[in-house]
């Protein structure tokens, strides 16, 4: 196997330099403990490929924030790319799932939502996706109907279940591909279930995804 095909494999998806597509406001629980109304339509907003993070390297807290969020996701991995999906054949684009922490920076995101501006210091920065392994397509029989629960120190904060989702997978992918064509390697970020709250240089988060998977990662303070 040459070089160039070893490094297309899925499995390391996050090597690729792909989009992350996430969607916001997508639990009405959620949506509420952050006073906002309910979406009609998928709230949507990107990541950069640099704001991946792996298991053994920290999450660093950037130096303009005091209120750093932890939310976890269920992520989407896209294996087939294309434009104005069907819902009906949306689920042929899916390679597999990653469990996924939109981290985000709360006090720049009220910031920038009163003063009409983007999220993209809030929710882009480095290290403000981090990711587990890559889970394939056939582990999870049923995305929409999966628990994710996360801790911090060990206490539960997060506990929801993707059955409470406004708006499902196929649907996600069908309205995203309406207007940005979505690639293989490209990852979609469903949302967080509510229980969002703020963590501490030297936290430990640990987050699974049923009995499929956990993850940990340790939060340090960045340093230059
Ligand atoms: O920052 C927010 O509340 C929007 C969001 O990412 C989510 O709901 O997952
Ligand atoms: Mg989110």
């Amino acid at each position: 196997m040459t070089q160039t095909m070893a490094a297309r494999n899925i499995s390391q998806f996050w090597e690729w330099g792909r989009k992350i597509i996430c969607v916001g406001r997508n639990y009405a629980d959620h949506a509420k403990e952050l006073k906002n109304a309910i979406p009609t339509e998928p709230v949507l907003f990107l990541k950069p490929p640099s704001a991946y993070v792996r298991e053994g390297s920290p999450i660093l807290v950037p130096r303009y924030t005091s209120n750093l969020h932890h939310e976890v996701e269920l992520g989407v991995v896209i294996g087939k790319g294309g434009t104005s999906i069907a819902q009906s054949a949306a689920m042929e684009h899916v390679a597999g799932y990653a469990l996924c922490l939109d981290m985000t920076a709360r006090d720049i995101q009220d910031e920038c939502k009163s003063k009409g501006l983007p999220w993209t210091l809030a929710k882009a920065f480095n290290t403000s996706c981090p990711i587990s392994d890559f889970i394939p397509k056939e582990r999870i029989s049923d995305p929409g109907n999966v628990t994710l629960w996360l801790k911090v120190n060990d206490q539960l904060r997060q506990n929801g279940c993707t059955a409470d989702m406004i708006f499902s997978i196929p649907y996600l992918i069908s309205y995203i591909s309406d207007f940005i064509t979505l690639e293989e390697g490209d990852l979609i970020l469903t949302g967080t279930p509510k229980g969002v709250s703020a963590v501490q240089e030297h936290d430990e988060l640990q987050a699974g995804i049923q009995d499929v998977l956990t993850m940990s990662f340790r939060v340090d303070r960045e340093n230059h």
